[in-house]
Formats: C-alpha cells, sequence, structure tokens
C-alpha cells in the first residue's frame, strides 16, 4: 500500500507556522498532489483555517495542545482522512507550544504505521524574538531549544527584520544546539517542497516534556467584540501589555477605516490587512498567565 508522507510544521507562536503552510500547499497543489491537513490550536476559536482553500480536506483540533491533551482526538482525526481520503501528504500544524517529538509519537501509533511516511519535522524560529529571548520565560525558551534540537529542517524566519550580525549571532547559537538538521534562513517562511523532499527524518533522542499546562502556563483568552475598536486605543494596549503575552491574532473593526481587519500581532509587531468579508470581531490572546480580567476590561475601554 502506498504511504502518506507527513511534515510536522512546528515553532513557537506566531514564527510563521501558518505562512509556510499556505506556501507549502501552493506548491503541493501545483504539482498536483493530493494533500490534506491537521491544525491544531490552542484556543477555541479558529483563525488560521482561511489559509486552507475549500477543496484540500483540514480537521481542526481546537482549544489543546495535541501533545499533551489531545493525543486521542488526534489519532481518531488521523484515522478519518486516511480512510476517507487517497492522500500522497498531510501537513501537521501544531501550537505553538507543541513538543514536536510528542506530536511525532502520535503519528506513529500503531493504527497508522503501515499508512504514514514521517518526512520530518520542520521547526521556524522566530529571528527578532531568538534575538531578544531575555524577555521569553525560562519554560518557553527550553521549548524553544527542544523546538530546534528536533527539527529535521530548522527555518530562522524573519530575517527581513533582523542585521547582519543578529543573523550571525543566530546561526551560530542554533548550529550549536543542533548539528544534524538543515538550516535555512527565510523571509515569510519561503522554502522550496524541493528543499524539503531532500530531508529524511533522523531517529530522534530524549526529550523534555514541556507541557501547556504544567510548565509554560501558556493560557488563551477570547475577547468577543459586540462595536468597533479605536485603532489608536489598541495601539496603546499593545505597548501596554505585559510581555508575556506572546500572541494576537483575529479579526476587527476599526473606528477609524471602514470594513474588516484581519489582525495579527507577535513579539510586539503588529499587521492588520484588510479582509475581503464579513467576520465575526474576535481576538485570541495567547501567553503565559494571562490575565482575562484586565485584558476584558482594556478591551472594553476601546470598544465604542
Ligand atoms: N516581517 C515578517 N513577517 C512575517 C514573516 N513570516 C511571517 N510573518 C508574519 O508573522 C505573523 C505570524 O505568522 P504566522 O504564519 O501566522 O505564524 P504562526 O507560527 O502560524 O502563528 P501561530 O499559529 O499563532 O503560532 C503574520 O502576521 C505573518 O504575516 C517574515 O519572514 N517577516
Amino acid at each position: 500500500m502506498k504511504k502518506t508522507e507527513v511534515w510536522i510544521l512546528g515553532g513557537f507562536l506566531g514564527a510563521g507556522k501558518t505562512t509556510l503552510l499556505k506556501n507549502l500547499l501552493l506548491e503541493e497543489k501545483a504539482a498536483g498532489r493530493k494533500i490534506a491537513v491537521v491544525m491544531n490550536e490552542l484556543g477555541k476559536e479558529s483563525i488560521d483555517s482561511d489559509a486552507v482553500s475549500e477543496d484540500i480536506p483540514l480537521r481542526e483540533l481546537l482549544n489543546g495542545c495535541v501533545c499533551c491533551t489531545m493525543q486521542g482526538q488526534f489519532e481518531a482525526q488521523l484515522h478519518g482522512l486516511l480512510t476517507e481520503n487517497e492522500l500522497d501528504v498531510i501537513y501537521i500544524e501544531t501550537t505553538g507550544a507543541a513538543h514536536p517529538v510528542e506530536v511525532l509519537d502520535s503519528c506513529l501509533s500503531p493504527l497508522f504505521a503501515e499508512r504514514l511516511r514521517i518526512r520530518g519535522i520542520i521547526s521556524l524560529v522566530d529571528g527578532p524574538a531568538w534575538h531578544h529571548q531575555e524577555r521569553l520565560s525560562i519554560p518557553v525558551r527550553r521549548l524553544l531549544i527542544e523546538q530546534i534540537k528536533h527539527a529535521d529542517l530548522i527555518l530562522l524566519n524573519k530575517t527581513d527584520l533582523m542585521s547582519e550580525s543578529e543573523k550571525a549571532a543566530a546561526i551560530q547559537q542554533i548550529q550549536a544546539i543542533q548539528q544534524s538538521g538543515t538550516l535555512l534562513m527565510t523571509e515569510h517562511s519561503q522554502v522550496k517542497l524541493e528543499d524539503l523532499r531532500k530531508l529524511t527524518a533522523s531517529p530522534k533522542g530524549a526529550i523534555q516534556k514541556a507541557d501547556v499546562n504544567s510548565q509554560l502556563h501558556l493560557k488563551t483568552y477570547v475577547h468577543h467584540f459586540d462595536g468597533i475598536v479605536s485603532l489608536e486605543g489598541f495601539e496603546q494596549f499593545l505597548k501596554d501589555m505585559p510581555e508575556t503575552i506572546y500572541r494576537i491574532k483575529g479579526y476587527l473593526v476599526f473606528s477609524q477605516s471602514e470594513g474588516f481587519f484581519s489582525v495579527q500581532y507577535s513579539y510586539g509587531m503588529p499587521l492588520y490587512m484588510k479582509e475581503p468579508v464579513k467576520r465575526k470581531p474576535i481576538l485570541v490572546f495567547i501567553g503565559e498567565n494571562l490575565d482575562h480580567d484586565w485584558i476584558r476590561s482594556q478591551m472594553d475601554a476601546i470598544t465604542q
């Protein structure tokens, strides 16, 4: 029986996993391959699923992490995908908090051993965040190291936001953690399928468990908006908020302009993009020790 290839896309919150997925799906489609996607998000709301066009089978695992609490559901979803479709490749986008090897473990379940060919783990490193590691808590730094250590391909991403000396330092530090994987520097997660095909998954060493609930204290909070939001107020909030809010994403309507905007924030950088269609105005906040009441009051204060 032909085996379905599996790629696991890892890397911390906002590093560029969905951007990579979009790029790879375009190439895979152009090559005429049958693709499916499994997306795992920490929050209850799906924000990234639009990255996958409707003709591609998509399974979403929301509100938890495959590597900690959702292993059973993950296996059931994989099983469903494999029985309902004849697939060449499955891409699994993990949450930014996932330990890649534990995700790999789930794929190696005896249920699918005959059906899947694990091609490898791709870990994205957010270049600017790596450079400012001192802003991250120790469990998060430990997780970043684990994500690098066990990757078959490491993409040092967002290099457009790094100076030459920052890039050189990051490369040296990453290579000190992991010598056997391939390291590429990328902007907007641009990598060729050709580069992936050259890789073969290597056996993984001992892993340190990074549990979303116990060590990392990563939590999500979803805020539903019932009005329009002041852009100035939102930007002020970004300046005032604790550095332990690592990621914000969702959709908003701003008082200053018409229509819906997608909002993406990671490591100090907000990005707003006009949305062609109507959206539910929500924001998902992901961070450590999130103070829900404080975020709620801040969001209420900027909503008109
Ligand atoms: N400047 C710059 N921005 C980038 C680059 N790659 C991704 N981004 C932006 O960074 C933000 C996060 O990218 P995503 O691809 O959604 O990151 P992710 O890892 O999927 O995020 P989570 O799923 O929340 O963990 C988006 O606004 C991207 O457009 C890059 O190389 N340079």
